[in-house]
């Protein structure tokens, strides 16, 4: 069963690297829980853990120890067959850099990733939503990166995902089409009901989440709980 109120659940989470003889250890005892339909964002300074935990969750990554619960299973006891079963059907990811086919275009890009699943949107419908029904044939070179980002949400959104999974996805953009792709995201959070969670620098965008995890040298530093949220209109930055 999927739809559980408590849709994410870390527990004692470890992540240790090793390079050589060098032991990183990333996540040393992680602990946080998240609602279905929440939107969620996860602050830190740079090397705090917070990529490692959203590809943890995103099952781009395993843990060393401790289990991550999504939706009541237990994700650190699947096999790679299950892992990637569960990457391709049941997470869409948004990265900074986008990450599209270049010799693919718009609606092709969406397609490709939705395919796949067994419960997937219709890719035209979801590029018009983001406001991209003109450009469908646009191969992602003739798209500025605000536009290209459009598409990488489309085609997270399209695949009708469990988890919406964003790490810096304003990273590479300006002010104004940083703010429009959070819009974006927050309207698909609204829309959809579906659980977004951003991985960000930037601490002004916290009220705009229901729940702001902060993250320092591997640990959950706090978990607080917005009870004003904000649109991402009325924040600045
Ligand atoms: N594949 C890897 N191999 C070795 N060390 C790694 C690997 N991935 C991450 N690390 C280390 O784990 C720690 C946490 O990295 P992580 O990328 O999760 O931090 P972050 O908070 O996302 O940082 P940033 O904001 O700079 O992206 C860092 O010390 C990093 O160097």
């Amino acid at each position: 069963m999927w739809a559980v109120e408590r849709l994410i659940e870390f527990k004692g989470v470890t992540k240790e690297y090793r390079i050589g003889d060098v032991q990183i250890q990333a996540l040393n005892g992680v602990d946080f829980s998240i609602s279905s339909g929440e939107f969620v964002v996860i602050l830190g300074t740079s090397g705090a853990g917070k990529s490692t935990i959203l590809n943890i969750l995103g099952g781009m990554d395993t843990a060393t120890s401790g289990r991550v619960f999504v939706g009541g299973q237990d994700i650190t006891s699947f096999n790679e067959k299950k892992l990637t079963e569960y990457r391709a059907q049941k997470v869409g990811f948004v990265f900074q850099f986008y990450n599209l086919i270049q010799n693919l275009n718009a609606l092709e890009n969406v397609e490709f990733a939705a395919e796949v699943c067994k419960n997937h949107l219709d890719a035209k419908e979801i590029l018009q939503k983001v406001g991209l029904q003109h450009r469908i044939k646009n191969f992602p070179s003739q798209l500025s990166g605000g536009e290209q980002q459009r598409v990488a949400i489309a085609r997270a959104v399209a695949k009708n995902p469990l988890l919406l999974l964003c790490d810096e996805p304003t990273g590479a953009l300006d002010y104004v089409t940083g703010k429009s792709v959070l819009k974006l995201l927050q309207d698909v959070n609204r829309e959809t009901k579906k659980c977004v969670v951003v991985v960000t620098h930037n601490t002004a965008i916290a009220s705009m989440a229901d729940t702001v995890i902060r993250v320092k040298s591997g640990r959950i530093d706090s978990v607080a709980r917005n009870h004003h949220k904000q649109n991402v209109e009325e924040i600045e930055w």
